[in-house]
């Protein structure tokens, strides 16, 4: 279980993080998403214990990561996958981190077999493509069999077999009773990869609730109408408080009002209709809309 609680975080005069509170719980896979710059980075720090809060707190399994006894054996993480000794092969750089967190020499074999990498152990980091890289990252968190885990843009450079791996890896941890928090700034890359997210903005909270709940409170529900008396349809919708945009001669996208209640509108007023379909804006438009804000201050920032 992971706690944060009003976590803030200011370099000189930018506010990295403000105020964030949020948990993460054993057994599911939790995306932690945002817009570049909205702060994930800086919180992963914070809960590995790199980055000193301003103020709030950050704790694993009820203490802050500096007094957990067990290291990365109860925490493991991926931050920077190019953050390796290139001239390393993935073995030594492996038995380096066993070594020096009491891990047993053998979890080596164990952890490059798990994520395809056994048949290139001994090649220097430095000849890796960056989706070796971030499968090397991936060993690393994975080698002291910790109950918590931790990826930041774990997804980075991936090909396809590669992204589908890492979700059947991420679902499976999670099976085992493992907190898994992954971050991404794409939602399409969460989309089937998360239960849970925690969505921030500009170092701020927007969303934390289930893949579920986001997609419905996200967006509202449009219902897309076709028939051929759209003008007296129109003026009904109009007069029910709807919102309407007319599209063609025969056609309108209606939001405000639902499908059952559009139908018994054209019952009412004889109008036939020839189309009535309710639309779900996608999980994609419904993160673009509620991190909107956040989007175009980074924007505005030139980053
Ligand atoms: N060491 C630092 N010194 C000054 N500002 C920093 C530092 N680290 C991060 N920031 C700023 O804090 C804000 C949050 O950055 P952070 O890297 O945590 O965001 P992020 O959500 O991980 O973004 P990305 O998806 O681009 O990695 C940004 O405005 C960034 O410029």
């Amino acid at each position: 279980m992971i706690e944060v609680n009003e976590l803030t975080k200011r370099y000189g005069r930018v506010t990295a993080v403000n105020g964030l509170s949020f948990t993460v719980s054993p057994g599911l896979v939790t995306g932690f998403l945002g817009p570049n710059g909205a702060g994930k980075t800086t919180t992963l720090r914070m809960l590995l214990g790199l980055n000193t809060p301003t103020s709030g707190t950050v704790s694993i399994d009820g203490r802050p990561f500096r007094e957990l006894p067990r290291g990365l054996r109860q925490v493991g993480a991926l931050l920077d996958a190019g953050d390796v000794h290139r001239g390393r092969s993935a073995t030594a750089h492996l038995h380096a981190l066993a070594r020096g967190n009491g891990i047993p020499r053998r979890r080596v074999a164990e952890v490059l077999e798990e994520v395809g990498l056994a048949e290139v152990a001994r090649r220097r980091v430095g000849t890796f493509s960056l989706g070796m890289r971030q499968r090397l990252g991936i060993a690393a968190a994975l080698l002291g069999d910790p109950p918590v885990l931790l990826f930041d843009e774990p997804l980075n450079g991936l090909d396809p077999e590669g992204v589908k791996w890492v979700r059947g890896l991420f679902h499976r941890l999670a099976a085992e009773g493992r907190t898994v928090f992954v971050s991404s700034h794409l939602m399409s890359e969460m989309e089937h990869t998360a239960d849970q997210l925690v969505v921030i903005g500009r170092g701020e909270l927007i969303a934390a609730e289930s893949l579920t709940e986001f997609a419905t409170r996200g967006t509202r529900r449009s219902v897309s109408v076709r028939t051929p008396d759209i003008t007296t349809l129109v003026a009904a919708l109009a007069a029910e408080g709807a919102s309407v945009t007319t599209e063609g001669d025969d056609g309108c996208t209606v939001t405000g009002v639902d499908a059952r209640r559009i139908g018994e509108l054209a019952r009412r007023h004889d109008v036939a209709l020839e189309e009535l379909v309710t639309r779900r804006s996608s999980l994609e438009e419904a993160f673009m809309e509620l991190t909107a804000d956040s989007a175009q201050y980074q924007a505005g920032e030139s980053r």
